[in-house]
């Protein structure tokens, strides 16, 4: 059925409407209204009359002029419908019940660059100028409303005639005859490409949002594990950990710290002062002040601390070092600083006692020749830069192979233990005594003075002749034999006062032994070169003193 108007004296259809008027406005434009044109007019819209194209009102057949400023009238109101429809913004179109393009507003050139007159030409509309993506659904809803006689409302692209592409919102809503049958569609489309490519850049800017804080939370997520990580390595290490920020409070500690410092595991320091924390260990600390200062001297300075140690009173010994936490900015202040504590006093235990394996000798736990040479060289410089003498007593016993041989290696080791421990209890404490292998011993003494020194000799000689034995039910004993030798008087170094002791040792030996010897002076002034020792010039002929045991020991020899 074609689409149809009613002018209030009847429904015209539209067509034939527009084709009268114009026929109208065409006569009027040229001016020719003469009485056979008139007449063609008024006959046509008699017969269009009689055809039931419209209604003339009554009484219209008998005056002609009546319908025809009718008409005059519809013409106006025509072209003014015309002027809006033209003008519109939005882009209307008029469709047949066959969904055929009827009229279309100029505005479609706007958005497709079509002229109406092409749209109208095509075949189909939808297919003319919608969009392959929305064709589909545009024709079911232009049928939907066809038969529903309900208004649809949508968004769909229209296809410019350069390809690009225009967003419209449309509402399509039937136009229904008198009886309420659905005549056509009307369609009322608006440009809405602006909006969505400000919605396309919104999403843009959703989406950009998205994958920045997919981003972020994959960031939090790995620091979080990073941290994690971190917190369970600190967790297994021995190492005490603790963080401080830089307002000198607790922002993190693992257990090793709670350990070392005696803290009960449940304890929380999170948060806490330095100074609190201080209060919580000064109980264990030997030395609080001196620890106390320590750490402010650390807390004053920007680089890595050198290891400190802290020593507890329960014994143990722990170090320390600290370092401040540099910000991202290498800020100088940092965001804090890290303090690592180490229980070393296992450490420290192994360590001195390879030092004494090194060197102590095991039987007697004497110190050894190593040490022995070490001393020497430490005692001989001390002498030299102060003027003072080092005296040394090498001893070697007598008949100690014999022992042995008549009452075992065991019996011999328990002379040479009781014999260590008889002179060590003879010697003074700054005296150092050591076992130089074998039955050989021998007495480092520092700022010797030759009498002390002999009487020093004397007594061990009587001390290790008054050691008494029993092995298997018999009595055994024996005697040493010792040779004293002074540096500078005697040697000019280490070796050359080895030697003169040894020398003046076996002097004591051929001598009749248990007896001391002390060495012959050196000629000259080489052994003196380097010191200016007090007291008077030696003689410079070797000069001999022995001494002697008063009562030899008894025993197997
Ligand atoms: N039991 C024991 N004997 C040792 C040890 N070290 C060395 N000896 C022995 O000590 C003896 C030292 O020999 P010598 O110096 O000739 O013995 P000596 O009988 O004192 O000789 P003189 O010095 O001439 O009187 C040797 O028999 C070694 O085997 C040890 O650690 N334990």
């Amino acid at each position: 059925m074609a689409l149809a108007v009613d002018l209030g004296w009847g429904v015209v259809p539209f067509a034939g409407l527009l084709g009268a008027v114009a026929m109208y406005c065409g006569l009027q434009r040229g001016g020719e209204r003469g009485s056979d044109e008139q007449r063609r007019l008024e006959n046509g819209l008699t017969r269009m009359a009689a055809s039931g194209v419209f209604t003339l009102p009554a009484g219209a057949a008998k005056d002609a002029a009546e319908p025809l400023a009718r008409i005059e009238a519809v013409a106006a109101e025509l072209r003014r419908l015309r002027e809006v429809a033209e003008g519109v913004h939005g882009v209307e179109a008029l469709f047949g019940a066959g969904l055929r393009l009827e009229w279309i507003s100029p505005s479609i050139e706007r958005l497709t660059g079509r002229l109406p007159a092409e749209c109208l030409a095509a075949g189909d509309f939808v297919d003319f100028l919608v969009h392959d993506s929305d064709r589909r659904y545009c024709q079911r809803a232009m049928q939907k409303v066809l038969e529903s006689g309900q208004g649809e409302d949508f968004e769909m692209r229209f296809l410019h005639e350069q390809g690009k592409v225009c967003w419209v919102a449309c509402r399509w809503r039937p136009l229904h005859l008198e009886d309420g049958s659905v005549a056509g569609l009307r369609l009322s489309a608006e440009d809405i490409q602006g909006r969505k490519e400000a919605e396309y850049k919104l999403l843009e800017t959703v989406a950009q949002l998205r994958r920045a804080q997919a981003l972020s939370e994959n960031y939090l997520m790995r620091s979080n594990d990073e941290r994690l990580r971190l917190s369970a390595l600190l967790n297994v290490i021995r190492l005490g950990t603790l963080f401080m920020d830089r307002d000198h409070r607790v922002l993190y500690y693992n257990r090793a710290m709670l350990d070392i410092w005696r803290l009960s595991p449940g304890e929380n320091l999170i948060g806490l002062r330095d100074v609190v924390l201080e209060s919580k260990v000064v109980g264990l600390l030997e030395s609080p002040e001196a620890y106390f200062d320590h750490i402010r001297q650390i807390v004053a300075r920007q680089e890595v601390s050198a290891p400190f140690e802290i020593h507890l009173k329960d014994g143990r010994v722990l170090t320390e070092v600290s370092a401040v936490v540099e910000d991202s900015g290498h800020g100088r202040r940092g965001i804090g600083r890290v303090w690592i504590y180490e229980d070393v006093t296992e450490q420290r235990s192994i360590a001195r006692k390879l030092v004494a394996m090194a060197e102590r000798d095991p039987l007697t736990n004497l110190y050894n020749r190593r040490r022995f040479h070490e001393e020497l060289e430490r005692l001989l410089a001390d002498a030299e830069r102060r003027h003072v003498k080092v005296g040394l007593l090498a001893i070697d016993l007598d008949g100690f192979k014999p022992i042995n041989d008549a009452f075992g290696h065991q019996a011999g080791d328990e002379v040479l233990v009781t014999l260590a421990r008889e002179v060590g209890g003879i010697i003074r404490r700054n005296e150092l005594f050591f076992r130089l292998g074998g039955d050989e011993f021998g007495v480092l003494v520092p700022d010797a003075d030759e009498d002390d020194l002999i009487e020093l000799a004397h007594r061990i000689v009587e001390g290790i002749g008054a050691l008494r034995f029993v092995f298997g039910g018999r009595p055994a004993g024996l005697t040493a034999s010792l040779g004293i030798a002074f540096y500078p008087d005697h040697a000019c170094d280490g070796e050359a006062l080895i030697a003169a002791a040894d020398e003046a040792m076996y002097r004591s030996k051929r001598e009749g032994r248990n007896r001391w010897s002390v060495a012959a002076a050196v000629q000259g002034e080489s052994a003196r070169m380097s010191i200016q020792a007090p007291g008077p010039a030696p003689d410079a002929s070797p000069v001999l003193q022995v001494g002697e045991s008063r009562e030899p020991p008894t025993g197997e020899q």
